[in-house]
């Protein structure tokens, strides 16, 4: 049976990331594959509530990882799980780095505690494949000041931003098998034809 894989996209907000969702979701149905699409925080209609709570209230920040993990456990038992046992393959804009990256390396959470919850709600499974979308700060608020209204995490200040930037490549170091990095300052049909070359490769 043909078994389904499970790709992430992760970055900085502003980085670029959602728009070449759809693209690499149409990719991956024309070789025949089924494709499920989600985000976190979301996912799920109870995710869904807790992303809005996320992104627009103000809260500890043990609070928020643990709100985070609350969404994904939800995530992974109604569609992530059940899709990858069927055979499809799913693509999950953000999942369980970018907590590590933005409660662990922008806000500081312990990456020790956050490693205790990941072991909790997902022992075993991990992405396929992670893109991770990687610009300078100042490309990425660029694209988000152009693109309009900011949530609670769009309207952190720049040293946020270099603390998850730099989580997420140091995790990109630590797991090299599964991490690819884009060089998301190139145009569009660069980043594109990138994306291209690395999924033909999976
Ligand atoms: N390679 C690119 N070159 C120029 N602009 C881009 C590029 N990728 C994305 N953008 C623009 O940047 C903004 C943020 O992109 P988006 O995909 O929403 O970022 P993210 O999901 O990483 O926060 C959008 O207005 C989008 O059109
Ligand atoms: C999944 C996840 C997201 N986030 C943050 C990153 C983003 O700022 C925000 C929502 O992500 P995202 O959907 O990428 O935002 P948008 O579509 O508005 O660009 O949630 C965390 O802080 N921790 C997490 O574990």
């Amino acid at each position: 049976m043909n078994s389904g894989k499970f790709i992430t996209f992760e970055g900085i907000d502003g980085a670029g990331k959602s728009s070449h969702i759809g693209f690499v979701a149409d990719l991956l149905a024309a070789r025949g594959h089924t494709v499920v699409t989600t985000r976190e925080p979301g996912g799920t209609a109870l995710g869904e509530q807790l992303r809005e709570v996320l992104l627009h209230q103000k809260m500890h920040l043990e609070t928020e990882a643990l709100l985070m993990f609350a969404s994904r456990r939800e995530h992974l038992a109604q569609v992530i799980e059940p899709a990858l046992a069927r055979g499809d393959w799913v693509i999950s804009d953000r999942f369980t780095d970018a907590t590590f990256a933005y409660q662990g390396g922008g806000r500081h959470l312990s990456i020790d505690k956050l490693g205790q919850l990941e072991t909790w709600v997902h022992p075993h499974l991990q992405p396929d494949l992670t893109l991770l979308f990687d610009v300078p700060l100042e490309v990425a608020r660029a694209r988000l000041d152009s693109a309009g209204s900011h949530d609670k995490f769009e309207r952190e200040q720049a040293d946020f931003f270099a603390d998850v930037r730099a989580e997420y490549r140091r995790r990109a170091t630590q797991f090299p098998a599964r991490f690819r990095i884009i060089d998301s300052t190139k145009p569009m049909d660069e980043v594109r034809n990138a994306l291209e070359v690395i999924l033909s490769s999976i």
